[in-house]
């Protein structure tokens, strides 16, 4: 199986190294093309043996699975390069959720599936996110998620909850990090503990917290009752943040799906503009 890389800015250049460390590809299996060259030079410098080619066209021609890892406004351009260097046999994947799978099958000639990795896949850990499109068959549905497997946890989602599923499973290590520093620095101030100490103890803490949630077989409002002994400190918290972040969540859904409606309307936007100059001349 040959599998390519277009765009390797951190995601694309993440996979790489997630697939190859893992041992689910080896580098002569895989084909990077990047806008910025030297990105994936550095990945061939890595992972000697790794292919590297100087147009997109070339590494989709040479590839049965081709992952696009570029940002959404990007996507139009990739796809015009690619469009007729790609056979009804092979699977392009994008990775980044506001192209639709209508669109990206209404443009391309083969199959096409949607895969949404996560930072945590690194480390071989968390869910991808797996939208198939309606070209792709059991043996391909197999395909990708034995090959996602190798760094993740592969969930199918439905496209309409691609957003939703993307805030825990992409954003989140993000929104959670965001809450641990200020916690941490919170922690450092007030009491004049070090800081590098605090994140050590909050790591194992979210380690644990993980394991308990996945393997201990604890729901989050268990894990509440379990730790807040009534009347006690823990209890005395929990009635804080239940007041200052209540409504915070509701915001969060609401500003992550806000912004996914606008990127959908965007990429979009740059394919029906085309379209519609096609019509008119
Ligand atoms: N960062 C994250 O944790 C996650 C990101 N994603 C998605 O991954 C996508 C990429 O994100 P990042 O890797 O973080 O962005 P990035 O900006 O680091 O990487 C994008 C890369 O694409 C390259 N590129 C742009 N146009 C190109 C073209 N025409 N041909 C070849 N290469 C081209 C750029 O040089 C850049 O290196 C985004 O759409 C995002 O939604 C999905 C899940 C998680
Ligand atoms: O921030 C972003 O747009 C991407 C999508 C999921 C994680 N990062």
């Amino acid at each position: 199986m040959k599998v390519g890389f277009i765009g390797t800015g951190s995601m694309g250049s993440l996979l790489i190294d997630a697939f190859v460390n893992a041992g689910a590809l080896t580098p002569s299996q895989i084909t990077a093309s990047s806008r910025t060259f030297a990105k994936a030079e550095k990945l061939a410098h890595r992972h000697p043996g790794l292919n590297l080619s100087l147009r997109n066209s070339d590494t989709a021609a040479d590839s049965d699975i081709v992952f696009i890892c570029v940002k959404p406004l990007e996507f139009k351009c990739v796809i015009d390069e690619i469009r007729n260097a790609v056979s009804p046999e092979q699977i392009v994947v994008s990775i980044t959720s506001p192209l639709l799978i209508e669109r990206l099958e209404s443009e391309l000639p083969c199959k096409v599936s949607k895969i949404i990795p996560s930072i945590t896949n690194l480390v071989g850990s968390g869910a991808s996110l797996c939208i198939h499109g309606s070209r792709i068959n059991e043996e391909d549905r197999y395909m990708l998620e034995n090959l996602m497997s190798a760094i993740s946890k592969p969930l199918r989602v439905p496209e309409a909850f691609t957003r939703v599923a993307s805030d825990f499973a992409s954003c989140g290590p993000a929104f959670l990090s965001y809450f641990l520093e200020q916690w941490i620095n919170a922690g450092a101030e007030h009491t004049g503990m070090d800081r590098q100490q605090l994140c050590e103890l909050a790591s194992e803490m979210l380690l644990g917290t993980g394991r308990l949630l996945t393997e201990g077989g604890f729901t989050p409002a268990e894990l509440q009752s379990r730790v807040a002994v009534p009347g006690g400190i823990t209890a005395e918290a929990l009635s804080l943040l239940e007041m200052s972040l209540h409504n915070v969540f509701h915001e969060l859904i609401r500003t992550t799906h806000d912004k996914y409606e606008e990127d959908v309307r965007r990429a979009d936007a740059l394919f029906s503009s085309e379209q519609l100059n096609r019509q008119q001349y």
